[in-house]
């Protein structure tokens, strides 16, 4: 059994990957955090969790966590970043659900996130966190940086294509739908429900911090040459989902676009490509690990529209990092993760 600490038990991700971690045969939850719920009894928080965890939350503190096999950490940007230097000369796995470790370049980061990163030597050796690019460098990492909820949904929408060279990379566009828990479980004005509910509006139309998330991954996938993309991310009111409709041009009309992205997910065990012509909803993925999308090409023309659904929670946060751990820790990749979603 693998010893696991969670630091962030209390936020929307880390509530998620209790409930997800806590049926996983290979796996012991050994440590989770909160500093405000010391002492509190985890499911006394969260009551689903009555009789599948028996452990009380904790301060984060390194000798606990550094009894751990892995941790992960669920908590805001800038936080792991401080911590995981110590953790790693410990020898301890981790996968940070958060950005610290996403953006490759320490001037990147503090442009987006508005201080210096706080060990810039360590940007480098982390990997990416998104299974379906860098299965081989995640199953030797010590550090995992878990992609964020928009990047997982926009980046596997546009792969087929962009990894063919089929795009024109010039012209990507991302129009994508959050649900309100992407934005976490702390108190703010624009997720009360008079405020998110009968109500949609895009936001961070001239730069959302995912846009050079994002661009690095396309980037990665179009062999190192830079790609224009437009990224406008929406609050719409729904708990749980991400809803990306994606828009390029194919470099090549010939390209029958449904086998090229039935071919590239055939051995994914967490990408589901609908048949031609359907549209992927999001409550079709509530609670599962999966990415569910369609490729079109409307009047046959030069513009190709991808569909891209996932939960936020799931793929789009907890999922993806028990994925990553299970690659990890040389566990069956869906290990406790194909499970069917939520109806209603
Ligand atoms: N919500 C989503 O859909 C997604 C979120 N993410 C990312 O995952 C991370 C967690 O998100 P989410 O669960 O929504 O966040 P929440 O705000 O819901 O929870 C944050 C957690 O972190 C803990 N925490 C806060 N500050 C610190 C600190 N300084 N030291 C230790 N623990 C701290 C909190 O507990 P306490 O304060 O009691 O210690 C709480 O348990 C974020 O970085 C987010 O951007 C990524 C993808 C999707
Ligand atoms: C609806 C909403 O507010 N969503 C969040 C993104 C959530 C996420 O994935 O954020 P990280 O990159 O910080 O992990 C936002 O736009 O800031």
């Amino acid at each position: 059994m693998y010893k696991i600490g969670l630091v962030g038990g209390t936020g929307y991700t880390g509530a998620e990957l209790i409930r997800l971690l806590v049926n996983h045969p290979q796996v012991k939850l050994h440590a989770i955090t909160s500093r405000s719920e010391q002492g509190i009894a985890v499911a006394d928080m969260f009551p689903s969790l009555r009789g599948f965890v028996d452990l009380c939350f904790t301060n984060p503190a390194i000798d606990t966590l550094a009894e751990c096999d892995l941790v992960f950490f669920a908590t805001p940007n800038g936080v792991a970043m401080k911590l995981v230097p110590e953790l790693l000369r410990e020898g301890i796995k981790v996968v940070d659900l958060a950005a610290d470790f996403r953006l490759r370049d320490p001037a990147a980061w503090e442009q987006w996130y508005g201080c210096p990163h706080a060990c810039p030597e360590i940007l480098q050796q982390a990997v990416y966190g998104l299974p379906e690019v860098n299965r081989g460098l995640i199953k030797k990492a010590q550090l995992v940086a878990n992609p964020g909820c928009y990047p997982t949904a926009v980046q596997l929408g546009f792969l087929p294509l962009i990894e063919q060279g089929l795009a024109d990379i010039n012209y990507l566009i991302a129009d994508a739908k959050s649900g309100v828990s992407g934005a976490g479980r702390g108190a703010k004005v624009g997720s009360l429900l008079c405020e998110a509910s009968e109500n949609m509006a895009a936001y961070g139309v001239a730069g959302h911090r995912h846009l050079p998330e994002i661009s690095q991954g396309l980037q990665q996938m179009a062999k190192g040459q830079p790609v224009g993309l437009t990224f406008v991310p929406h609050l719409t009111p729904m708990i749980r989902g991400i809803h990306a409709t994606l828009y390029t041009r194919v470099m090549n009309k010939q390209i029958d676009l449904q086998a090229l992205y039935e071919q590239r997910f055939v051995d994914e065990p967490f990408v589901d490509v609908l048949p031609q012509g359907e549209h992927p909803h999001t409550r079709s993925v509530k609670g599962t690990n999966t990415c569910r999308m369609a490729v079109h090409r409307p009047q046959n023309g030069e513009i190709v529209v991808i569909l891209s659904a996932i939960d936020n929670l799931v793929k789009g946060a907890a999922g993806q990092a028990i994925q990553n751990m299970n690659i990890m820790l040389g566990i069956e990749e869906a290990q406790s993760l194909l499970v069917p979603g939520l109806m209603p």
